[in-house]
């Protein structure tokens, strides 16, 4: 979490609505989102398969979590329960919380719409909408930003601004670069002023350089108080991520700062020369040097 969040105090969220007051797990933190004894089970007339076994997971506001592990491991399961896309065979859930292990579908997606935004390694942008409709296009089925009266170009037109598409509001996606299309894409997870961002494999068609550059994007997010949960393959994914977990068979086990990531190193095979490490010592848009490596946005 962002040391300078806390020495600055609450300062109003530029991307999201100030919570429901949620479940206290004793330390003082709230969770976003909790899972306690998730178990997920594929039941088919052959075989079931246990994709997730009595997983404990929560997140708390402002964390990044990244989350690894091999092929069919249980990730994208992890992923799809946590975004109230798929539901847990046992166990319980909480948003924000509230209890949200046995809602309706209606309140489930009326959940997620209000505090969950997405991203996704191909973006997921409608090719003939500008940028700025695309960051709008959620808050379209809901008669405007979630929560609240907001003027929601006005407020499309903000995000692309603060990741730095100020100058690409009127693009369409096919004049975008790939790092400039994922940009929109976060900026569109975040219109509803979401408390978490779910992400599956973030970097995953971007190369190394435009890949550091969304992971800086994920880190001013949870400056900001919002939490990311990241599923990845990508080594850089884990420098930024203030933890990672690890699913092996459906069991999530946390791993040690110190243990060794196991995943690739950079794309191309080399020697690993990111700046990441100025991220995973210091959360606070400072770089070693003191210098502000947020640039002029927020
Ligand atoms: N709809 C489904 N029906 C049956 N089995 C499924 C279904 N979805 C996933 N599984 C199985 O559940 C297990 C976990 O799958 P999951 O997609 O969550 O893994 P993953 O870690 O995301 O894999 P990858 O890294 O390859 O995307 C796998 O054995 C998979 O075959």
């Amino acid at each position: 979490m962002s040391d300078r969040r806390r020495e600055d105090g609450p300062e109003p969220s530029a991307y999201r609505a100030t919570t429901d007051a949620a479940s206290d797990e004793g330390d003082g933190a709230t969770a976003v989102v909790e899972l306690r004894g998730v178990t997920k089970e594929y039941r088919s007339a052959s075989e079931t398969v246990v994709a997730l076994d009595d997983v404990d997971f929560a997140v708390r506001p402002g964390e990044f979590v990244a989350v690894v592990g091999p092929s069919g491991s249980g990730k994208s399961t992890m992923l799809n329960v946590l975004g109230l896309l798929d539901v847990p065979t046992h166990g319980e859930q909480y948003l924000q919380g509230r209890d949200v292990t046995d809602l309706t579908d209606a309140d489930q997606t009326d959940a997620r719409k209000r505090a969950i935004g997405f991203v996704f390694q191909d973006f997921h942008l409608i090719p003939t909408l500008t940028a700025t409709e695309n960051v709008e296009l959620p808050t379209l089925f809901d008669g405007g930003v979630a929560g609240s009266d907001e003027d929601a170009t006005a407020r499309a037109r903000d995000l692309l601004s603060r990741v730095g598409l100020g100058d690409r509001l009127d693009h369409d996606p096919t004049q975008l670069s790939g790092g400039q299309k994922q940009r929109v894409a976060i900026a569109r997870a975040l219109v509803n002023r979401p408390a978490l961002v779910l992400a599956d494999e973030p970097t995953g068609n971007l190369d190394r350089e435009t890949g550091t550059t969304i992971l800086e994007e994920f880190r001013r997010i949870c400056d900001d108080g919002v939490s990311v949960v990241a599923v990845t393959h990508d080594d850089l994914v884990t420098r930024f991520a203030d933890r990672t977990v690890e699913l092996v068979d459906g069991v999530v086990r946390e791993r040690e700062a110190s243990e060794p990531s196991g995943l690739a190193t950079s794309a191309d095979g080399g020697e690993d020369e990111t700046d990441a490490g100025d991220h995973e010592d210091s959360h606070d848009g400072t770089t070693d040097d003191g210098t502000d490596d947020h640039g002029d946005r927020p």
